[in-house]
């Protein structure tokens, strides 16, 4: 039997304890082995919960239990959960972590500790809740040479923008839904500012590259300019807005970014909707290839925690192969990026803005008192001169 615990009862914890209960059969068939929760590490009592007997307090009951074998970390944030983390992979404990502000933070420390102590740090829920994607980079993918990724990955921002496109909901009442469902953050800023994407196309360009991309040099913008009138636009246009994470490499250099976006209907990610999220990864020989599921709620983030689990079952003392090196990766700045963008300015600076962006294709949408355009495609930087320049209302970038 092998021992496992689970640090954080929360809603990902206490969904890996209902998942190894309720497919027990399959998945001790598919570890070669039973598993067994032996402790839950919380900071509260759950009294009247059926595995109220196996809450502990103090972290090193179970490090120093040496029948623990495997440690499931969802906590979440960086305090305590990086120390945690290190004591148990240096004492030869495999940890699976939903938590990807660790992994983004401390990936490749953390892999090399596990490597050094023959054991596994492993990170399938960080990216995508319960989409497996960061198995398919690491396994399936290896005969390929990936140059980009581009993808929704939080549940919470694309629940908001479904709903907002379909219902023309409000953005406060959906946020305060998809936190009842159990998919936003502790603090649902790094949700709507986009830093949870953010840290999760960090995750995976760094597998796409095999280095260590750093989420503080991703440029970042989340949805919380994004209004209703954007949305009338992008109907007119027969255009969604979504939250993307791209991450791609031109020419060697790698740009990174998460931002809103106009996407068109032939964009497999138009279809993308409530709390799915979808990850398109270009490979060289492959071509376009695409991994889609839910991303965030308890019983999909917790089943890809458990696939890790039984993975470090049928791995104990041997370590599996991680590409993911320590030396970082440059992030081209993005003022080099090059693109189309959709523009709202006031109706009286027409003819201004039509002088300064030169050839633009106008959008009809009866806004009144607006005049909307879409740009030639230029960069980033030429964008914010002539934006600046005419002073718009606001603009999103626009994708294929
Ligand atoms: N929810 C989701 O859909 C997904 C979440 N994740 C990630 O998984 C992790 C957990 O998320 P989630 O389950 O939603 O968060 P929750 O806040 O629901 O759960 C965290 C649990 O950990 C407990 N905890 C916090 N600090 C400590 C500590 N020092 N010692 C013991 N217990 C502690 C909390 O206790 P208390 O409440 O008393 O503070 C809480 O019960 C995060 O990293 C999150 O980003 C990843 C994918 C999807
Ligand atoms: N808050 C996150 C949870 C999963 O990673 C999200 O909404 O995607």
């Amino acid at each position: 039997m092998i021992q496992v615990a689970v640090l954080g009862y929360g809603t990902v914890g206490s969904g890996v304890v209902e998942v190894i209960e309720k497919n027990k059969a399959e998945i001790n068939k598919k570890s070669g082995e039973e598993l067994n929760v032996k402790y839950i590490l919380d900071l509260r009592d759950f009294p009247g919960d059926p595995y109220e007997d196996k809450v502990v307090h103090d972290v090193n009951m179970i490090l120093d239990d040496p029948e623990v074998k495997i440690i499931c970390e969802t906590m979440g944030g960086l305090k305590p959960a990086y120390d945690f983390t290190k004591k148990a992979l240096s004492l030869g404990k495999s940890v699976c972590t939903s938590n990807k502000e660790l992994v983004a933070a401390h990936g490749p420390e953390l892999i090399r500790v596990a490597h050094e102590n023959k054991c596994n740090y492993l990170f399938e829920a960080s990216v995508g809740g319960g989409i497996p994607i960061i198995r398919p980079l690491n396994y399936s993918l290896t005969a390929e040479k990936i140059d980009a990724i581009t993808g929704i990955l939080n549940g919470t921002t694309n629940y908001i923008l479904t709903k907002m496109d379909r219902e023309g909901a409000d953005f406060e009442a959906v946020l305060k839904e998809a936190q009842e469902k159990g998919y936003a953050e502790r603090n649902p800023e790094a949700d709507v500012e986009g830093y949870d994407a953010c840290r999760k196309i960090a995750i995976l360009s760094s597998l796409m590259c095999c280095k260590n991309v750093k989420y503080e040099e991703i440029y970042t913008e989340g949805i919380t300019k994004i209004t209703a009138t954007d949305f009338v636009y992008a109907r007119a246009m027969g255009r969604t807005i979504k939250l993307l994470a791209q991450s791609k490499e031109v020419d060697g250099k790698l740009f990174a970014m998460v931002a809103p976006f106009m996407i068109s209907r032939d964009n497999p990610l138009y279809m993308v909707n409530d709390v799915f999220n979808a990850v398109c990864v270009h490979g060289n020989m492959l071509g376009d290839s695409m991994y889609y599921g839910k991303g965030a709620g308890k019983l999909p983030t917790a089943s890809a925690v458990v696939s890790d689990v039984v993975d470090c079952a049928r791995h104990i003392g041997k370590v599996i192969m991680c590409f993911w090196d320590d030396e970082d990766v440059k992030v081209s700045d993005v003022s080099e990026a090059r693109r189309a963008f959709f523009v709202r300015v006031d109706v009286a600076k027409e003819k201004e803005a039509i002088d300064t962006f030169k050839s633009v294709r106008v959008i009809e949408a009866d806004v009144e008192g607006e005049f909307a355009f879409v740009t030639d495609v230029m960069s980033e930087k030429e964008f914010n001169e002539k934006a600046d320049a005419v002073g718009i209302i606001s603009r999103i970038r626009m994708e294929a």
